[in-house]
């Protein structure tokens, strides 16, 4: 499976996004800078973490409008994996490819540490390897993770089981404590704690490898029959 990680000005979390794909599960990834990019040879698409320009306007909001986003809109069209982390997140709902929005943390304040994060919907193709209803520790480290959408939003969520993470501890005033959701067609995953900082457990953690695990497996019994 060969891994576009999309790399905007001022993404940060794209080396450690690269290095778990790469170096921990030992799939093929490239960093993909977002001009000139040609995305039709990945299989997977993944958006990092980080301060695309500068969070000006809001998170997101400016990486969202870019060409390269019109592509990850085909890509997602065809069915193919999307994992957007943190400001990847941010930059699909601001493009459209999730509902809702990310709003600042309750708290005002950047936060930075490990979270226990549920498994909510293990029946999608980011989170088969987890137990449903697993509690895994991830970081989190954001100052606008504080997830919002409206009531008949929020009942569509439910009701389509696309809330696939929450936190135990609702740590910035998100609705429902929701950490990630998925796209009805459960091809686009959205998530602001760091599964990709979570892969060794020199880093604290190393819950995040079966989410990676996860699409990987499935990718393969869906594209790659010869491989499995
Ligand atoms: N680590 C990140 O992706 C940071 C996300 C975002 N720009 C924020 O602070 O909310």
């Amino acid at each position: 499976m060969k891994f576009a990680v999309i790399v905007f000005p001022g993404s940060n979390c794209d080396r450690d996004m690269y290095h778990a794909v790469k170096e921990v599960l030992g799939e093929e990834a490239e960093l993909v800078w977002y001009e000139n990019s040609n995305l039709a040879d990945y299989d997977g698409i993944l958006l990092p973490g980080g301060f695309s320009y500068g969070d000006y306007l809001r998170s997101g909001a400016v990486a969202a409008t870019s060409t390269v986003i019109q592509q990850v809109v085909e890509h997602a069209a065809k069915g193919k994996p999307v994992l957007g982390v943190c400001n990847g997140f941010q930059v699909l709902t601001e493009a459209g490819l999730l509902p809702g929005a990310l709003m600042r943390n309750e708290k005002l304040s950047f936060m930075c540490h490990q979270e226990d994060i549920v498994v909510d919907n293990n029946q999608t193709m980011f989170t088969t390897n987890y137990l449903q209803g697993e509690v895994v520790r991830f970081p989190i480290a954001h100052g606008e993770g504080n997830y919002f959408c409206d009531e008949e939003t929020l009942a569509n969520l439910k009701t389509n089981n696309q809330i696939v993470f929450t936190y135990k501890d609702n740590p910035n005033g998100s609705v429902a404590n929701i950490a990630g959701i998925i796209n009805k067609e459960g091809n686009v995953l959205g998530m602001m704690p760091h599964p990709e900082r979570a892969v060794e457990s020199l880093l604290g953690s190393d819950d995040g490898v079966k989410l990676f695990q996860s699409i990987i497996q499935n990718w393969r019994e869906a594209y790659d029959v010869a491989s499995v």
